[in-house]
């Protein structure tokens, strides 16, 4: 088994079925999920001999932000589902690993709260059919010292998952932690209207860079950075939202030889090792997202889980970097991946 596969398991021994469910799920057949991960496996490394990696350094920036690895925290919903301190646990593990967390819109744990026990953090702006809903949340996140905004793109509708029978109960005060004068649920589900006019919108309501989340397309890329986005990141929601659509490391180098260094790139979806870290920042990443790993680290072991599957995989990265012949996340370019 690996080392994700071994997690995963503990995580699963210890978390309700529902729950469980809900954060491995993908939807429909769960196609784009598998692929995630078979996509990195396929992208072989070319690598260099006879360099000095005697001292590896995995530190790196993410707009202007310093972090010890090219490793981010992807927003995920409802972290109290898997850990009584939910994401206060996630904040803290994160930042004692000296990486950045993006906290959700849909965080059981209110914005205030998480910003206070943060390291950097960056907050991921679902619209929401009320948009004066998303604007509170947004002036909430500047306010707080949320530092960028993460526009999540591809979820109109959510995905349906079949592994989600119906049972997962989700409590109201976890739905609720920063929604709490709603009355009809309704608005605050996701808007199905959103547009590339939206990135102007909320970066004027809260003056900050915002991200794009969600594409997977070179000219979706280009139009995002047109309508002033700062960058992207390149997502298929870990194969939760559109079944069949292309796995993250296929569609990486369409995103950056489109946006040619017009904005950062990041890219989420199935990243499980120190090895896909480095086969993404090779295809052009600033860096990487993990989602689940961190839910099952923090299932497991709350903040000190957190923190375990991030500085491992922090060492892994370094592992391979060295391996590779890369003493510098700058020296790990396009020469290192094999093209047949
Ligand atoms: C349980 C769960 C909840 C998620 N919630 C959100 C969310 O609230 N907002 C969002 O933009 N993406 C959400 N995502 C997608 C992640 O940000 C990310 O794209 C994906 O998990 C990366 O794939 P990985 O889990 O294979 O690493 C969620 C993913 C999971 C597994
Ligand atoms: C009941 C609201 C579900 C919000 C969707 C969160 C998400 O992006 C995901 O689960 O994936």
């Amino acid at each position: 088994m690996t080392p994700y596969a071994v997690l995963e398991e503990r995580a699963r021994a210890v978390l309700p079925e529902p729950v469980f469910d809900y954060y491995a799920g993908g939807s429909g057949d769960e196609e784009t999920l598998a692929a995630n991960a078979r996509a990195w496996s396929a992208v072989r490394l070319r690598p260099r001999v006879l360099r000095d990696v005697s001292r590896v350094d995995t530190s790196t920036t993410v707009l202007g932000t310093r972090v010890s690895a090219p490793v981010l925290v992807a927003p995920m919903a409802f972290h109290r589902l898997a850990h009584p301190s939910g994401e206060l646990a996630t904040a803290e593990g994160t930042s004692t690993a000296g990486s950045l967390l993006v906290l959700s819109t849909r965080s059981s744990t209110r914005i205030e709260s998480v910003a206070k026990v943060s390291g950097p953090w960056w907050f991921q702006a679902y619209v929401l059919q009320d948009r004066s809903l998303t604007k509170d949340l947004v002036q909430r996140a500047a306010a707080a010292g949320a530092r960028a905004l993460v526009l999540t793109g591809d979820t109109p509708y959510v995905g349906r998952k079949r592994r989600d029978r119906g049972s997962l109960a989700i409590p109201d005060e976890d739905f609720r932690a920063n929604l709490e004068r709603l009355t009809d649920l309704t608005l605050a589900e996701q808007a199905s209207n959103v547009t590339f006019d939206d990135i102007g919108w909320l970066r004027e309501l809260s003056g900050l860079p915002v991200l794009v989340k969600g594409v997977l397309r070179g000219d979706d890329a280009s139009r995002c950075v047109q309508a002033g986005a700062t960058g992207v990141v390149v997502s298929n929601h870990g194969g939760r939202q559109l079944d069949g659509a292309v796995a993250s490391a296929e569609a990486l180098p369409e995103v950056v030889n489109a946006l040619e260094g017009r904005g950062e790139v990041f890219v989420d979806g199935g990243v499980r090792s120190g090895r896909d870290v480095v086969r993404a920042l090779a295809l052009g990443a600033r860096a990487v997202l993990v989602g689940r790993p961190v839910l099952w680290g923090l299932a497991t072991e709350g903040a000190a889980g957190v923190r375990r599957v991030l500085t491992e995989l922090q060492e892994d990265t370094a592992h391979v970097m060295a391996l590779a012949g890369a003493a510098t996340v700058a020296e790990v370019s396009a020469d290192l991946v094999w093209t047949p």
